[in-house]
């Protein structure tokens, strides 16, 4: 049997019934959630949207050729996480975004990551997650990051594996 998200399919061919994943997207204010879970749905860049409304959306998706109920959770934290439960308890998969051309944004990132790397390991579940540069037209402004970046990506790369009993991060 293969997977979406870590979730068995409902079943194969044309009459299958859409499989339900629950996106998340998170990141600190202004590094593009809104505007990118507008682009996503829409296919295009809109401008005008209320920026603070948190909210979700309904998407029915394709992937490898099997339907899928996508909701998109846009999500509206202040500068760091905030009852986060509301989010946590719901999402099947998380996308944590920054900004490119800001290094507070990037910074901000961490907490997001570190609050889902606790929820993995205090649910004993894997979540996908993903961290996404946002707004890449901006990059001839984009803050230097080379160590920085590099060690934060990988201390997270294990993110969307099952918690391993052994593991040292659970034997503190
Ligand atoms: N140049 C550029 N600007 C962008 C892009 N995506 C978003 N923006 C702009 O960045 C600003 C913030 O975007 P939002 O989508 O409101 O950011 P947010 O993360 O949802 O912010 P909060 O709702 O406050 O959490 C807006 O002025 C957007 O138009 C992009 O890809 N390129």
């Amino acid at each position: 049997m293969s997977s979406v998200f870590g979730k068995p399919r409902a079943g194969s061919g044309p009459h299958s019934v859409p499989l339900e994943v629950n996106l998340a997207i998170l990141g600190r204010r202004g590094a593009g959630k809104s505007a990118l879970t507008v682009k996503f749905l829409t296919k295009r860049f809109i401008s005008e949207y209320d920026p603070n409304l948190e909210d979700t959306y309904s998407s029915e998706e394709t992937v490898d050729h099997q339907p899928v109920h996508l909701r998109v959770m846009d999500t509206a934290d202040l500068d760091t996480p905030r009852n986060c439960e509301r989010y946590l308890n719901w999402a099947h998969a998380f996308l944590v975004v920054y900004s490119v051309d800001s290094r507070a944004s990037f910074e901000g990132s961490s907490s997001y990551l570190e609050l889902l790397a606790l929820h993995a390991k205090e649910t004993q579940r894997g979540y996908p997650a993903l961290l996404l540069g946002n707004k890449l037209d901006m990059a001839q402004y984009r803050f230097t990051h080379t160590t920085g970046h590099a060690c934060k990506t990988q201390s997270y790369a294990w993110l969307p594996l099952p918690p391993q009993p052994d593991s040292p991060s659970n034997n503190p």
